[in-house]
């Protein structure tokens, strides 16, 4: 696992030469376009450096035939090319390039933009002889090693400027070689060198930084596997034939080769490629996998979902691509701008010195230089970099991170958002409904009989509530058969309808029930008016069946919302599940959030949206896709959640959230403010370095290689500030991040719990010790579960369109507390959820991870004293040191003691370090 995103096989690397182009082929599978084949090329172009260069690559490589589309990314100086490599081959398209000097390649899929560590020879030479002669003082004729500078180092720039100027564009090597010859025409030598010097050296810094934000790119993905092997006949194909429907075997520490479902095996899964988050998850059938994950310790067979070109790691890969292309708002603007700019500024500077020398003026050469230094201040090289470098690295960022933004406008939005609407089912809840209760109504129907139409009816619906009905009717040995079900329909926010042997069944919400009118009343029983949705069967317009449902909160969600309201956010909640549902999701948040609008359809959910923008500015949907399109596409930002969330989704919104970790909204709002700040330094500083190079010049004397030095200075350092936002921690942020490795690692154990069906968190937490109970209840106020912002009496506006009127509720307070910090939820109403995962997570929230200072279980570097309390052990699956040392089962505790913190500090250790070893990990820096 370690060195994943260094190590390069000659397998994987041909892998992504074979897919991409693969991806990329438009042409209907290379049919239309007149038979051609279309192809898509990465070149690595180190001369592309302001947007001048963007307009000569166009025109370079525009007339060549068999050249479909070129787009150029500044801030990884990559170009792209869309070509039939019939017509015009890789080569021609270098060479066309090269011969305006701007130092070409092919990238080799995989690597990612390599440029040679040392400076060319030109620039070494230069340097040299510049250096040489500043010892003429000892010897005066060393003076001419400056020309010899000059000149050494001059050659890639005369090559690059003359292609410009060729073409009529005006690019900083023409800028800069008027500065030299300006310079010589003078007789000042070592000026002239020292231009050329300061420029070419800087340039190689620039580049460099430059490819070390773009290598990152393409390690995200992971790399894919060239081949894969079918299961039926042990065959190793091309990935490319492998088919929709295939099962292929994937083998520990294999890459997973396509998207598909497990059919057959036990593996742990690391999907931190796709998902960014570093927790392996377990996998075993019917669960999916995705292409670029890496299967840690086991055997899988996986049936094909997609082909590999559709897999969503492709998919993933081409709207990165599109996002890198996109510019943003203020980038459009500072493009604009340096178009007109440039010709401005030769205007102006020939003016400075045409019109002293006309009007007979003393002092030419001051009028000369200062028209030079204007000259050379002109480069907008810093401006035109200050957005799109910072962008990328933002997004680049925002990728490691699991979060998909596709375009700098998006990022730009993200640090505006001043409001944030979550959907609740799948978003801020799991969306994994149990049935708590299914009645009969009257005593016609036989219930067999009904809940076999009614799981028949729902095997066609995708919602979350459809499923658990199928599971429950499964569970009372009935088979659904949605064969049998005719007219099949959906009414989004309603519920759905269909015929079976003759039936007209509609199953729903009340609104369902005026659909179907029926009238009738139905007797709430005590343990229906405690659950939270509930549900009605309507058959030939008569009310047959209730039953009622309940969802559980995702890990964090509550932590979310209350980083969000920490940077000035308003977080509110739209969903089209009933008031009750809403209230009892707000109550387990511990009443975190600030409205809560219920019962809506999916048009109410954009009217809401709409009225959040005219209400407090930018607004943020966060939704899970299923019937939120319309309102992620309202939003400012539409946020959709999970790899596994609707498709179209993922393409309506304008971020995806790969891991279903809600506390990335949060980040994701940070990384975008953290964006905006960083682009607004990088436009002010090359601003202002302008403006105090241009006063000193005309207040005092123009020094030109002053004026060089703060051009090129001023573009390595837009580079190196946008790169910071590369940076993994934030500031402070370690405690931050350790309480979420801690969060997701928890909720991925109580995940697993659920899914075993083995109530072991839930055991866990019951079997506590004394001693622990007694920690938990002092980290009450800890940082990952800290009281709740506002006190639970707190009220909240609950919105119901249905009836039109408006309520005033009191989140209960027992319920509030419980929600965060409460050890197992006891008497708060969903304690006593069937659903394991439900105690399990209340107990992960604070009790599982110990919460606090440093008490994280992932984090914790003294297990016993305080990191260890069950979550980390006894709930099974995950290690204290939750990043590396995982996926060996754990054996922490010192025999017939509860868990680790009855057991030796040694022995915790030797644990976590043994796990290390064995997994083939180390620990991690910041973790030990
Ligand atoms: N397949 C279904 N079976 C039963 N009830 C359904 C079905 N689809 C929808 N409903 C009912 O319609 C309501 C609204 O559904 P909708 O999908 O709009 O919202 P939701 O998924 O419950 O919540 P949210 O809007 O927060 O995601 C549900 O709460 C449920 O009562
Ligand atoms: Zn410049």
């Amino acid at each position: 696992m370690a060195g994943k995103d260094e190590v390069l096989d000659a397998e994987g690397l041909e892998a992504r030469l074979l897919l991409l182009p693969a991806a990329a082929d438009c042409g209907g599978g290379g049919g239309s376009g007149g038979g051609r084949k279309w192809k898509k090329t990465y070149l690595d172009v180190l001369g592309v450096c302001c947007s001048a260069e963007v307009t000569l690559v166009e025109r370079l490589l525009a007339p060549i035939d068999g050249v479909r589309v070129v787009s150029v990314v500044v801030a990884s100086r990559t170009v792209v090319v869309e070509h039939d490599p019939a017509a015009a081959s890789e080569s021609v398209i270098v060479k066309a390039l090269n011969k305006a000097g701007l130092e070409a390649s092919v990238r080799a899929y995989g690597s990612s933009g390599v440029v040679s560590r040392w400076p060319s020879p030109y620039i070494v030479a230069s340097g040299v002889l510049l250096l040489a002669s500043f010892f003429k003082w000892l010897f005066p004729p060393l003076q001419c090693l400056a020309f010899a500078a000059a000149c050494a180092g001059a050659p890639p720039m005369l090559r690059r400027g003359f292609a410009a100027a060729s073409r009529l564009s005006l690019d900083i090597n023409v800028l800069m070689l008027i500065a030299v010859a300006g310079a010589l025409t003078l007789g000042d030598y070592t000026e002239a060198g020292a231009i050329v010097f300061l420029f070419t050296a800087a340039e190689w810094l620039e580049t460099l930084a430059c490819t070390k934000a773009s290598a990152g790119m393409s390690s995200l993905m992971g790399i894919l596997p060239a081949k894969a092997v079918l299961v039926t006949t042990g065959e190793v194909v091309s990935v490319r034939d492998v088919r929709v429907g295939d099962v292929v075997a994937v083998r520990a520490g294999e890459v997973v080769p396509v998207d598909g479902v497990v059919v057959d095996g036990q593996s742990e899964v690391d999907e931190r490629s796709l998902t960014g988050e570093s927790f392996p998850v377990p996998k075993q059938p019917h669960s999916e996998v995705w292409a670029g994950t890496l299967n840690m310790d086991g055997y899988i067979a996986v049936r094909t979902t997609a082909l590999a070109e559709n897999s969503t790691v492709a998919k993933v890969e081409r709207l990165v691509e599109a996002a890198q292309n996109s510019r943003s708002k203020t980038q459009r603007l500072i493009d604009s701008c340096a178009k007109y700019y440039m010709p401005a500024v030769v205007v102006v500077a020939a003016g400075v010195v045409l019109i002293p020398a006309l009007l007979g003026a003393d002092g030419l050469e001051k009028w000369w230089k200062l028209a030079l230094v204007l000259l050379v201040s002109a480069c907008p090289c810093a401006m035109v970099l200050s957005t799109p470098v910072a962008t990328f690295c933002a997004m680049l960022r925002a990728a490691r991170m699991g979060i998909f933004i596709k375009g700098g406008d998006v990022l730009e939005s993200l640090g505006e958002i001043r409001a944030v609407a979550f959907d609740k089912t799948g978003t801020i809840t799991r969306g994994e409904f149990s049935i708590d209760s299914f009645h009969l109504v009257g005593d016609k129907i036989e219930i067999s009989h009904l809940l076999y139409w009614v799981a028949s009816i729902e095997s066609k619906s995708s919602h979350p509530m459809a499923a658990a009905l199928v599971e429950y009717a499964q569970s009372k040995s009935i088979q659904p058969n949605p064969e049998n079900v005719g007219d099949f329909r959906i009414y989004p926010g309603e519920g759905i309808y269909g015929e079976i042997h003759g039936k007209h069944i509609y199953i729903g919400n009340r609104r369902t029930r005026a659909r179907a009118s029926s009238p009738q009343t139905i007797q709430e029983k005590g343990d229906m008016i405690k659950a939270v949705s509930i549900g009605y069967v309507i058959c030939d317009s008569e009310l047959a069946g209730v039953f009622s449902l309940s969802d559980d909160c995702r890990t964090g969600a509550a932590e979310a919302i209350r980083e969000l309201g920490s940077l000035g956010i308003k977080s509110v909640m739209l969903t089209g599940d009933s008031t009750a549902a809403a209230m009892h999701a707000q109550a387990q948040l511990g009443g975190v959030l600030e409205e809560l609008h219920s019962e809506l359809l999916p048009e109410d959910k954009v009217r809401r949206v709409d009225g959040l923008k005219a209400r407090f500015g930018p607004t943020m949907m966060v939704g899970d896709g299923m019937n939120d399109a319309a309102a992620l596409a309202a939003a400012d930002v539409g946020v959709s959640m999970g790899i596994s969330g609707s498709a179209s989704a993922m393409e309506t919104s304008h971020a995806t959230l790969m891991s279903s970790d809600v506390l990335r909204v949060p980040e994701a709002v940070r990384l975008g403010r953290r964006a905006r700040r960083t682009i607004a330094i990088n436009v002010a500083a090359s601003v202002a370095v302008k403006a105090a190079v241009l006063t000193l010049a005309a207040a005092w004397r123009p020094v030109l290689w002053a004026a060089v030095l703060a051009d090129v200075g001023t573009c390595l350092l837009v580079v190196l500030n946008s790169m910071t936002l590369l940076r993994e921690k934030w500031k402070g942020g370690k405690k931050d991040d350790a309480c979420r490795a801690t969060a997701t690692s928890l909720a991925m154990r109580s995940q697993l719990a659920a899914d075993a069906g083995a109530p072991n968190a839930a055991a866990a937490s019951a079997a506590r010790s004394p001693a622990a109970a007694g920690r938990e209840q002092q980290t009450n106020g800890c940082h990952c579960c800290p009281k709740p912002s506002k006190s639970p009496q707190h009220s909240v506006v609950i919105d119901i369109p249905a009836g039109g009127e408006r309520q005033e509720e009191r989140p209960a307070a027992a319920a509030v507390v419980a929600n965060c910090c409460g050890g197992g939820g006891e008497g708060t109403g969903y304690g006593a959820s069937k659903n394991p995962a439900a105690v399990a997570v209340v107990a992960s929230c604070c009790s599982g991870g110990g919460g606090g200072e440093g008490t994280g279980c992932a984090a914790s570097n003294k297990p016993a004293a305080s990191g260890a309390s069950q979550g980390c052990c006894s709930a099974g699956e995950g290690g204290i040191n939750g990043r590396r040392c995982t996926s060996v089962k754990p054996a922490c505790c010192d025999k017939g003691a509860a868990d680790v913190s009855d057991s030796s500090p040694e022995t915790a250790k030797d644990c976590r370090n043994a796990r290390c070893r064995a997994s083939g990990g180390r620990e991690d820096d910041d973790l030990r």
